[in-house]
């Protein structure tokens, strides 16, 4: 996507949620059922004192540590240092963005490669199973990465220290921060102003979905590898929330998804650009840092270039006001249903993979130029019909050609179309923010309070910072279409004037 700017909108990011779930190929349906090996640990069947047991035994697994706690730390370092990490000059510690992160230990140069964490402690989807058998199945019905992953994560949390994982899933967060957490009350009450809300439920949708199928189509035919005490919705949102938050693309490796203990422990800065990848010389995952750090500071490498509605969405923080030179805010434009030619510009829409309401992302630089082509869409009377194909192509970037786009006749309406837009999402972040401060008049206890105050404040930054784009974007636009007006109105006063000097 091109911004109006002319800069490419594009997303060189490694740390990813890219999330397309649910569909996997269903052709397991007819497979036999495999030989079961009873190598997996926990043994669940449906006896009362059994199930009393596997309840007992699904409470003792870890599930991570609480988010802010160094307490499975230095196990992990040990872990890392006994399993082949070299030497480090960075050390986990309590950090002010963050609460934990990667602190260095000595002065750092900018330009220096750090990290040199080895494949072997590495997670991806070809990593070896604890219980074989378990990974054997979903292979067997290709069950695809993402899925795979969090089944896996959750498989090897529940082996405990059988685990070769275990310091490493001893010490993620027991509840990432990410919207996955957030109920349906909580996105509908902080999140009402932003688009954002659609992509949380939407991508909550998608885990549920996925665990339905996965559910359904597997675990239930295989339950004494996949008993529901342990492979249930609640450590499915753990695992995909660990997942969103933590997972890294690595581009050497052609884009393979991985979780990599130890980088996964640096936080994300807008003022750096350096990420994570493979490096084939030193055979180990690394960094390369843009700028240098003195002992103590706190290194950070970059998440992509993310808004800040998606850096909440999957990571669950929102940068400073006016900090995220990536940042952008979707603003959602929308065919006429009583416009004569509706119908026919929206089955070009449709031919285009767009409908009839389409979001475009809007930053402080600009909005793309797929935004302008389907306002003129939107605004064209049907004696410009002969250009409507041009225009649905325009806004969806299947163009080669005319990236000028450009009709001076309804250029004005197309502005006043998308000022519109922007100014009536305004009124909804001005609405929220105007009565966010007696929001959480409700609250039972300190727990239910402390909560409360944490997500409102994430929506408030949120709301504030993709409302200032929106102001910046409203200021453009009605100073464009003034200053249409006024030239409209002195070539009307010039034009009269000939027609007088002819009278
Ligand atoms: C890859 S992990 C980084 C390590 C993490 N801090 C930990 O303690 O496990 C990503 C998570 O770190 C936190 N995080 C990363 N960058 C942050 C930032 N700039 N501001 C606030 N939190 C951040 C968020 O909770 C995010 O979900």
């Amino acid at each position: 996507m091109v911004e109006a700017s002319g800069m490419m909108f594009t997303n060189t990011t490694n740390l990813i949620p890219a999330f397309t779930p649910t569909t996997f190929h269903r052709t397991y349906l007819g497979l036999s059922q495999p030989t079961l090996s009873r190598r997996h640990h926990i043994h669940f069947s449906v006896s009362a004192t059994q199930s009393q047991t596997s309840a007992a035994l699904v409470e003792t697994i870890p599930w991570g540590c609480e988010n802010d706690s160094l307490e499975n730390s230095s196990s992990l370092q040990t872990w890392l240092s006994d399993s082949g990490l070299p030497f480090q000059k960075m050390a986990i510690d309590k950090v002010d963005v963050g609460e934990r992160g990667l602190v260095a230990l000595k002065n750092i140069r900018k330009g220096e490669k750090l990290l040199f964490v080895p494949p072997s402690l590495v997670i991806t989807p070809d990593s070896e199973w604890s219980c074989p058998e378990a990974g054997e199945v979903l292979k067997r019905n290709s069950v695809p990465d993402w899925p795979l992953l969090a089944t896996y994560l959750i498989s090897e949390a529940s082996l405990m220290k059988s685990s070769r994982w275990c310091s490493y899933i001893s010490a993620l967060p027991r509840q990432p921060y990410s919207l996955l957490y957030w109920s349906q009350a909580e996105l509908d009450r902080y999140l009402e102003a932003s688009l954002i809300r659609e992509r949380a439920i939407e991508r909550t949708n998608n885990v549920i979905g996925t665990y339905n199928d996965l559910r359904l189509r597997i675990f239930s035919k295989y339950p004494d590898f996949f008993p529901e005490e342990v492979f249930n919705i609640d450590s499915f949102k753990w695992s995909f929330g660990i997942l969103f938050s933590r997972m890294v693309r690595l581009p050497s490796m052609d884009g393979k998804v991985a979780l990599v203990p130890w980088a996964d422990m640096l936080n994300h800065s807008c003022d750096v650009e350096t990420f994570l990848d493979y490096d084939k010389v030193s055979k180990g995952i690394v960094f390369t840092t843009d700028r240098p750090y003195q002992p103590g500071e706190q290194v950070f490498i970059s998440y992509g270039k993310k808004s800040n509605g998606e850096l909440l969405l999957s990571y669950g923080f929102v940068p400073k006001e006016g900090t995220n030179p990536c940042d952008s805010v979707e603003l959602s434009l929308s065919l006429n249903k009583s416009d004569e030619s509706y119908e026919e510009k929206l089955e070009l829409l449709k031919k285009y993979g767009l409908s009839g309401s389409q979001c475009f992302p809007v930053r402080i630089t600009g909005w793309p130029l797929e935004l302008m082509a389907y306002a003129y869409l939107a605004v064209s009377p049907s004696s410009m019909r002969g250009k409507f194909e041009e225009m649905a192509a325009a806004a969806s970037n299947e163009t080669t050609s005319n990236k000028d786009l450009r009709y001076p006749e309804i250029e004005e309406q197309a502005l006043q179309f998308i000022l519109d837009s922007c100014e009536s999402r305004i009124t909804k972040y001005n609405k929220f923010l105007q009565v966010s401060g007696s929001l959480d008049l409700d609250v039972t206890s300190p727990k239910q309070l402390n909560r409360r105050l944490f997500l409102k404040q994430l929506a408030v930054d949120l709301c504030t910072s993709e409302r200032r784009i929106l102001f910046r974007a409203q200021y453009i636009l009605r100073r464009k279409v003034r200053d249409m007006r006024t030239g409209e109105l002195r070539a009307l006063k010039i034009f009269n004037g000939f027609r007088n000097l002819f009278k």
